[in-house]
């Protein structure tokens, strides 16, 4: 399956489980991998036959920038959940970075999940 993809989109959010986190945004980086049959947007050069990157993006900030999750976990599904149903995106592979969380863990930290079904 052809993927489109998201690399690196950082949003700042209300994020953690502890007291102080409450009163504070931290920054969030997101990859996000998409199947969908590219082969249709690239026969006829027409954005609308193909998952739209600027669309995405501008809809995964939306709905971040308003969160109030305590866990990433719970970010990363209900984020998932949002986009795969407005979108009608069949399978995808998300990461959710929280790169301030562990100060020695230079690459951050985070979870990744992958939902739906990835056809050939
Ligand atoms: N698997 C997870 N572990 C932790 C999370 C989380 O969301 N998922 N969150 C925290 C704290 O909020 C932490 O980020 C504060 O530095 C700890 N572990």
């Amino acid at each position: 399956m052809d993927q489109v993809f998201i690399r690196g989109l950082a949003v700042d959010t209300v994020i953690g489980v502890y007291d102080w986190e409450r009163t504070i945004t931290q920054q969030l980086v997101f990859d996000l991998d998409m199947g969908w049959n590219i082969r249709p947007a690239a026969a006829e050069d027409e954005l609308a036959h193909t998952l739209n990157y600027a669309a995405i993006s501008e809809r995964l900030q939306a709905f971040v920038e308003q969160s109030r999750y305590l866990l990433v976990e719970t970010l990363a599904e209900e984020l998932a959940a949002t986009l795969m149903r407005e979108f009608g995106i069949p399978w995808l592979r998300l990461q959710v970075t929280k790169p301030g969380a562990v100060p020695a863990a230079a690459g951050g930290v985070g979870v990744i999940i992958e939902r739906g079904v990835k056809t050939a």
